[in-house]
């Protein structure tokens, strides 16, 4: 009788934003936030800031997934480290479609996958593990246009650090299938010192959580992020949020669109961010696949 304990995964990341990936082509895996939380522990697991199940479409138990099968055959399922489900990750779309494609489950050099944010659009530009792999993320919109173009921010944040007679930074929430509120830094305040350990503290606090991206501009169309995510913490890199930041960056800069291509610099990396027509924008970078094994799901 075979082991239904002995699980095969693949150890991922886009620039550091790392990944346990959970190939099931039968759709037979039964992930819970429980088991999500042990294969993501550094310690006692895995280790990841998430962790995305590999699962044909069309097997999805999710409606909305399962009306993407014709155009995108195979879903990822993604899942944040603390065990909650998330509508989108942009690093993540890499990853998977590296794995896709190493696995031969894919052969072209532009595909479509599906993920509870809507189809997504994929491009390899490139061949081999140095390839450049971008994604088209879909539209995006300001949470508030109303307030965002009258004011430019609609919402305030504060670090758990800082004293509270401090003012609290300005901040825009941008929805990219997944929220994010992205802060503009003073410029008296040191990106690279910033304590992101605790969860950052946002007024009016969001319904269902949000990504906070802080930014810092260093040249023409060039910023630097750093991002704490809702159900993970401080990350090295985050694709919707490097996107969320380009566009909100911009958009101070007087462009309701972006008109040229952004560099966002992360932790982890550098990526691309490039506006297109139609409201969408696409995120491009690297994706590796660094580790394959097997876990014994009983005994994490
Ligand atoms: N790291 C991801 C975003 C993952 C989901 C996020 N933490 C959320 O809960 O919305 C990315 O690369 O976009």
């Amino acid at each position: 009788m075979a082991d239904m304990t002995a699980q095969r995964f693949t150890k991922g990341h886009g620039t550091e934003n790392d990944f346990v990936l959970l190939p099931d082509v039968d759709g037979r895996l039964d992930l819970d936030a429980d088991l999500v939380r042990r294969l993501a522990d550094r310690r006692a697991g895995i280790g990841g800031d998430g962790v995305i199940r590999v699962v044909p479409t069309a097997s999805s138990t999710e409606k909305a997934v399962r009306a993407q099968a014709d155009r995108a055959p195979w879903f990822m399922d993604y899942r944040n480290a603390d065990g909650s489900v998330a509508e989108m990750c942009g690093n993540g779309t890499r990853v998977f479609a590296a794995y896709l494609r190493r696995e031969g489950l894919v052969r072209a050099d532009e595909f479509e996958i599906a993920t509870r944010g809507g189809t997504k659009g994929i491009r390899f530009e490139g061949r081999g593990e140095s390839a450049t792999i971008a994604t088209n993320m879909g539209p995006w919109r300001f949470l508030d246009s109303t307030k965002a173009e009258a004011d430019g921010f609609d919402s305030m944040v504060l670090l758990r650090d800082r004293p509270l007679a401090e003012d609290p930074w300005s901040a825009l929430s941008v929805d990219l299938g997944n929220p994010h509120t992205v802060v503009a830094l003073p410029e008296s305040v040191d990106l690279a010192t910033l304590d992101l350990f605790h969860a950052p503290e946002v007024r009016p606090v969001p319904t269902h959580g949000t990504n906070i991206e802080f930014v810092r501009v260093i040249g023409s169309a060039h910023i630097a992020m750093r991002v704490h995510e809702r159900g993970v913490g401080e990350t090295r890199s985050c694709g919707t949020g490097v996107c969320a930041a380009a566009l909100a960056t911009s958009f101070w800069s007087g462009h309701s669109e972006p008109t040229q291509d952004w560099t966002v610099d992360v932790p982890g990396g550098r990526l691309r961010v490039r506006g297109l027509p139609d409201h969408e924008v696409e995120l491009a970078g690297p994706a590796a696949l660094v580790a394959d094994g097997t876990v014994d799901l009983s005994a994490l």
